[in-house]
């Protein structure tokens, strides 16, 4: 076997219930990942190790912020890296317009790169730091995986919300100990209500902690 094919026989198979979880943007959702797997790893933006769980891991896991955005949001999705959550809620949600803001200059480029060969007019791909963006725009929904820890992660995005508007951020089992952490933090910079949530995009899938910050 050659080693290209190989690598692709890797890849775990979506099932048909990850099929309906994406529904109408289904063919652009394989699209996506079909980028993922031929330039990922080639351009430093997914490991190896994690092309196997690519759809569990991964795409539907950023879909786990879907039912907390509202309809016709503006969301900044802070720290993108390869388009997760951000370009996944963007290519699942073509009501919403997202803006991907991301330092780093390869992702920078890579992200626009799959918004154009996907042709999603919803995206625009902002390359800054989140903190430069403060008093300059205010978002519906500000989402984030992975970025930094809550009371880093609140630092850098309520400012970037609007009064009444969310931070959506996807966690891992330490939530509540970093909420705790945070609580200060959260309160000074407008935090009003804080909501925990474990969501299953897809019954036979993994969970994930979802936190849910109103900002007053
Ligand atoms: C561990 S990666 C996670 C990427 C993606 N969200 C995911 O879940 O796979 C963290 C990302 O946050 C970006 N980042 C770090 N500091 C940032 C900041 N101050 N503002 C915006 N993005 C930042 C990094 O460049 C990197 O792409």
């Amino acid at each position: 076997m050659e080693k290209d094919e190989e690598a692709l026989t890797e890849v775990e198979r979506p099932t048909a219930e990850v099929q309906e979880l994406f529904g109408l943007s289904w063919s652009a959702m394989e699209h996506f990942a079909q980028m993922l797997v031929e330039e990922g790893e080639l351009r430093g933006l997914i490991g190896p190790r994690e092309l196997p769980r690519l759809w569990s891991r991964h795409l539907v896991n950023s879909a786990a912020v879907s039912p907390f955005v509202p309809d016709e949001a503006a969301v900044a999705d802070v720290g993108s890296g390869a388009g997760f959550p951000g370009m996944v809620l963007a290519i699942m949600r073509p009501d919403v317009t997202v803006h991907l803001i991301e330092p780093m200059e390869r992702r920078v480029v890579w992200l626009d790169d799959v918004a154009r060969e996907l042709e999603l007019d919803n995206v625009e791909v902002v390359h800054a730091r989140a903190e430069e963006l403060h008093k300059k725009v205010r978002f519906d929904v500000v989402t984030a995986r992975a970025v930094a820890a809550m009371d880093k992660l609140a630092r850098w995005t309520l400012p970037l919300v609007r009064p009444g508007g969310r931070l959506v951020a996807l966690k891992g089992r330490r939530a509540e100990e970093e909420l705790e952490a945070a609580k200060y933090v959260l309160r000074k910079l407008g935090a009003g209500d804080v909501s925990v949530e474990e969501v299953r995009p897809v019954r036979e899938g993994e969970s994930t902690v979802v936190v849910v910050v109103t900002k007053r």
